[in-house]
């Protein structure tokens, strides 16, 4: 028996694969369906960064007719066939409280508050095996950072995983903190539906745009991760010249040997930067405090906004409940 830990695309990917091989499995989700992020929790504009070719799961590819760059809604329709496909059935409603290891029995105790009892009484569940598959991901929790002055702010804040449009901020002072891809993409957004845009970059950030990876990820195959740096940095120097003069400076480390090790993506630019250069969307530094309604800057600057939306990314929960 497998226990795997969440019904993300890895989770799922994880169970289709043991399942080929009729190897029992038992997929835990804590949320009520598979894909939570995805189905619940992300913006309408989302489309996957990478082409379709680098971001099918095993043994199913996208379907030929699916664009490129699939949105979010062909991701989930694709994650749809392939949950029935390979007869994926995750465990929903399914918090994993706990999980050690029992060194004599070589069993996994896996603790598990189930949500799906109706009469408000929460059942303990408890399930052993021999493996444990952790794909909870790096994106289990929003973080919104400790900003003093944030509890008495009387406009609206979220987290960007609240966001789905900017629907409601027509015409609203929106200040956009962080420029990850999720930050970079809502100002862009926020921007398209009227709103009088802001954004925090506190630290340096590479900027490529979809079409720059694809051709990297391609030369990564024949050349070392360093050249492929060097060729892309200056591929995208050419596109977007330099961009410290608009408050976006440039990381020292290239763009690829940072996501090998550290984990952070570049920023695929959908069309923020041109709006940044034309002043459109206003570049900020990083947040000091809020006071009495206002933004503080570490460069002094006081700015006041209708809402916040925190792009400030996420945390994963494996060190809750895993106990090693
Ligand atoms: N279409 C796609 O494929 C998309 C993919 N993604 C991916 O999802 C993952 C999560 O992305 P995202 O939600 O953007 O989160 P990230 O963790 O990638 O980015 C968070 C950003 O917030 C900044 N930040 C954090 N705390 C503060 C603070 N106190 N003040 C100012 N800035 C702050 C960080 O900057 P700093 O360096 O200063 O800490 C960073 O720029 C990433 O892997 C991303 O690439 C996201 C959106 C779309
Ligand atoms: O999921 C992300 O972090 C993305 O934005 C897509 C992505 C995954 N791996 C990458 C490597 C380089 C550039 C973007 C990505």
């Amino acid at each position: 028996m497998v226990v795997i830990v969440g019904a993300g695309p890895a989770g799922l990917a994880t169970s289709a694969c043991l399942n080929r091989l009729s190897i029992p499995n038992i997929v835990l989700e804590r949320e009520d369906c598979y894909a939570s992020l995805w189905k619940k929790r992300s913006y309408d504009r989302l489309k996957l960064h990478l082409a379709k070719q680098f971001c099918h799961l095993p043994y199913m590819d996208f379907p030929p007719n699916a664009p490129t760059y699939v949105p979010k809604n062909g991701f989930i329709d694709y994650l749809d066939n392939y949950v029935s496909h390979f007869g994926i059935t995750p465990r929903y409603l399914r918090s994993v409280e706990s999980v050690i290891y029992d060194s004599d029995a070589e069993k996994w105790q896996i603790v598990v508050k189930n949500m799906t009892t109706t009469d408000n009484v929460i059942e303990t569940e408890v399930y052993t095996s021999r493996f444990l598959v952790v794909a909870s991901g790096e994106n289990s929790q929003g973080t919104i950072p400790d900003i003093d002055g944030l509890d008495s702010y009387g406009g609206e804040y979220i987290h960007s995983n609240q966001y789905e449009n900017g629907r409601k901020f027509r015409g609203k002072d929106v200040l956009v903190v962080g420029c990850g891809n999720s930050g970079m993409e809502i100002a862009y957004d926020l921007w398209n539906w009227g709103a009088n845009t802001s954004i925090v970059v506190r630290n340096p950030v590479h900027v490529l745009t979809k079409e720059m990876v694809k051709m990297a990820m391609i030369m990564s195959q024949y050349l070392p991760c360093k050249a492929v740096d060097i060729i892309t940095v200056a591929i995208s120097r050419l596109k977007y010249g330099k961009l410290s003069k608009y408050g976006i400076r440039m990381p020292t480390k290239g763009p690829f040997h940072l996501k090998e090790t550290t984990g952070r993506s570049p920023v695929i630019d959908v069309g923020t930067i041109s709006k940044i250069k034309s002043g459109e969307i206003k570049v900020l530094p990083g947040m000091e405090c809020i006071k009495d309604n206002e933004v503080v800057f570490t460069n002094g600057a006081t700015v006041q906004f209708d809402a916040i939306v925190f792009a400030t990314g996420y945390k994963s929960t494996v060190r809750n409940w895993l106990k090693l």
